[in-house]
């Protein structure tokens, strides 16, 4: 039993060596600094496994503290999944109860993680849609971490992008109109524009893309530089479609609660191989190689 005990530990030991070393290598080139996750899959992984639905869901569960502890020690510094949609709330009851289940448990694990390992806990999303016995605790947890920005885990729950950018519109609407009441004597109201006929020509160009951004669900993270989606789906479902305008999107074959580091190793690859640090290097090998390199000199304003 202790001989069985002592080959585990050493065999962890040699993994996670080497873990570090295919890490230490990828981060010679650039390292995404975002990564989001549409975590699809879980419940066509529990019927190949002949599983109940909820037993997907334990294992993608699994599969995401994994991933975690991967892209912290990759370097990334914002790993932001969709756990949970607004259209999520039309499923069966009982499927809606397990997420909310393991939603419910991964804040008191999240809170013993955060003891050893700084990191920011975010949860995105109409937080007012979730019961008070998710919601207090997770703000609670969302306050006590605001401080950590080494690392920050962005669970979106009860979210979709629409949403998001109509609850970031309506409140740079309140947030100005309080603003233009203050300053035009009115004193600041309930936040409506047009009492006592108060709207001026132009009024709404005083809303900027800031103030919009700053009221996003979303506004602590900077854009995603890669978005996983898998399961071999194509669709953004929803989800920061405001943010990924500019991601790379890589779509696998692989159901979430089997996604491991390999697939992770495989995506950050496809990134650093488009990434333009690595297209001008390559390019600047090409022009010295062809003595073109400095003929361009000094360097034309187009
Ligand atoms: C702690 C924490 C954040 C937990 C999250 C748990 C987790 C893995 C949630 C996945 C949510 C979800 C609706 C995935 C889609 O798979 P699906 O159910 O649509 O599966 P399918 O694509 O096979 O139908």
């Amino acid at each position: 039993m202790e001989k069985e005990f002592i080959e585990r530990k050493i065999l962890s030991g040699w993994i996670s060596f080497f873990r570090k070393c295919v890490f230490r290598v990828l981060r010679v080139g650039p390292i995404p600094s975002h990564i989001a996750i549409i975590m699809d899959g879980n419940r066509r992984y529990a019927k190949t496994k002949k599983l109940d639905e909820g037993a997907g869901y334990d294992v993608g569960t699994l599969a995401l503290l994994y991933m975690l502890v991967y892209c912290y020690e990759l370097g990334v510094k914002h790993l932001t999944v969709y756990a949970f949609s607004i259209d999520n709330f039309k499923r069966k009851p009982e499927e809606v109860e397990k997420i909310m289940d393991l939603l419910r448990g991964s804040i008191p694990l999240l809170t013993r993680i955060v003891k050893c390992c700084p990191l920011r806990v975010h949860f995105a999303g109409n937080l007012q849609l979730l019961g008070a016995d998710i919601r207090i605790p997770a703000e609670r947890l969302m306050e006590s971490t605001a401080d950590n920005s080494k690392f920050v885990f962005t669970i979106c729950v009860a979210y979709n992008c629409t949403d998001e950018i109509l609850h970031a519109v309506r409140e740079s609407c309140r947030e100005k109109c309080d603003h233009i009441q203050e300053i035009r004597g009115i004193g600041a109201s309930n936040g409506l524009l047009g009492k006592n006929g108060d709207i001026h020509q132009g009024d709404q160009d005083l809303i900027k893309l800031e103030d919009i951004e700053k009221h996003m669900y979303m506004g602590i993270a900077p854009d995603p530089d890669i978005l996983i989606r898998t399961a071999g789906e194509y669709r953004l479902s929803n989800f920061l479609l405001w943010q990924t305008s500019c991601s790379q999107l890589s779509s696998l074959f692989t159901l979430w609660p089997k996604f491991g580091i390999w697939h992770l190793v495989w995506v950050v690859l496809h990134f650093q191989r488009n990434h333009p640090y690595f297209g001008k290097k390559k390019k600047a090998a090409v022009d010295l190689a062809n003595g073109s390199y400095f003929s361009s000199f000094p360097p034309s304003k187009s």
